[in-house]
């Protein structure tokens, strides 16, 4: 069987994930898609010769007969209404980061999820997939460098469009460590705070960049990550963990290391698209198989949930620079355990 996916927002990750379901992945196919910006929709059929209907909104995406499953792809805060609409509608939804903007948002698809006593929502935290990450936590997860004690990250754009706020460098980029580092340490967050280093000159004014995030968890590790994103030279994720017996680092993608013009180089990436392409398709792959049986797999409404309680504690951090913001997650429902 050919799973039938309907796609609400046809900008840049939109269009990417289109183009792997239909050139890379097996078991779907696009067959309806929606823009707010209609010829968004129209140009990605003809872009990559889809056998798709353009809707003219989500909600008609999410209701047609011709859609088994909805991949969310609009802005973040679209995002909470159209995963609670393909709910509504028992249908499996791959729903890009963040989950919702708000933590109460997260709560109202977490509570109607739970309702269906059954999993239908993936959140889109490639990183899970990412081989490198992978490598990363068998090694913790062996014990080989002892209990995890600090965790040092980097998280660096090489530039932003003017848009981008001081609050969007937590929702929207340390989302993904919000959620990574979870998984990674089998942990969760207690506290956050957030100091400013003096700022880039290379930042728009109203933008506070670099900014550095220092998290807690429960089982008393220290984080800090350091979110940069007007670092002008690369695409450059950094993860490094100190453990009680030695300390394990995420690795570099892979890149040929050049003798030339009497320099050692070797190339940094620059787009996000290519430093997780591998991840991209596995976790959509997994999306698919899992839809196709009518469920869910990968992370969950939960971890978007807890990424989100953790991100609102961040954004209140940023307004007192300095100050401990607690973090306290609800309940865990029985489905996410
Ligand atoms: N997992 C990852 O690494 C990445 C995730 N993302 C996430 O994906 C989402 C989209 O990001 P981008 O593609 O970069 O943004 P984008 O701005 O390039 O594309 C978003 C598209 O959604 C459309 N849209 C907005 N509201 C809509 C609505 N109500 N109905 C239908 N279409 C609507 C816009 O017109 C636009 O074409 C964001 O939530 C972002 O955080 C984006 C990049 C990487
Ligand atoms: O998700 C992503 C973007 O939306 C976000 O704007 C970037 O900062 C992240 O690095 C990228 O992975």
């Amino acid at each position: 069987m050919t799973l039938n996916i309907g796609v609400i927002g046809t900008g840049a990750i939109g269009r990417d994930h289109i183009r792997r379901i239909t050139n890379t992945l097996s078991g779907a196919r696009v067959t309806a898609v929606t823009d707010v910006q209609p010829k968004a929709a129209e140009e990605t059929i003809a872009t990559y010769g889809l056998d798709a209907r353009a809707l003219a909104t989500g909600q008609e995406v999410i209701a047609s007969r011709d859609v088994d499953a909805v991949l969310v792809t609009s802005w973040g805060p679209t995002h909470e209404e159209f995963v609670l609409a393909s709910l509504a509608a028992g249908k499996p939804v791959f729903c890009e980061k963040p989950l919702a903007t708000t933590a109460q948002g997260a709560l109202n698809i977490v509570k109607a999820e739970t309702a269906l006593n059954h999993r239908l929502v993936q959140v889109g935290f490639m990183r899970r997939y990412d081989a490198g990450y992978r490598a990363l936590k068998s090694v913790i997860d062996s014990g080989q460098i002892g209990a995890p004690l600090i965790v040092h990250c980097a998280h660096r754009n090489p530039d932003v469009p003017e848009r981008y706020t001081t609050d969007m460098a937590i929702n929207d980029t340390v989302i993904h460590e919000l959620d990574v580092l979870r998984w990674l340490l089998d942990d969760d967050y207690v506290s956050a705070q957030v100091v400013y280093p003096r700022r880039s000159r290379h930042a728009f004014a109203h933008l506070a960049d670099p900014q550095i995030v220092l998290l807690e968890t429960a089982k008393g590790a220290r984080i800090d990550v350091e979110v940069f994103v007007n670092c002008q030279y690369g695409y450059d994720i950094q993860c490094e963990v100190v453990g009680e017996a030695g300390t394990a680092r995420l690795p570099e993608p892979m890149a040929v290391p050049l003798r030339v013009g009497a320099q050692r180089v070797s190339a940094i990436l620059t787009d996000w698209k290519e430093r997780f392409i591998a991840s991209y398709d596995v976790e959509l792959q997994d999306f698919i198989d899992a839809a196709s049986e009518g469920t869910a797999a990968g992370p969950s409404s939960w971890d978007g949930l807890a990424a989100a309680v953790s991100a609102d504690a961040c954004v209140a951090a940023q307004g007192k620079p300095g100050a401990i913001v607690p973090i306290t997650l609800p309940e865990r429902p029985a489905l996410y355990v």
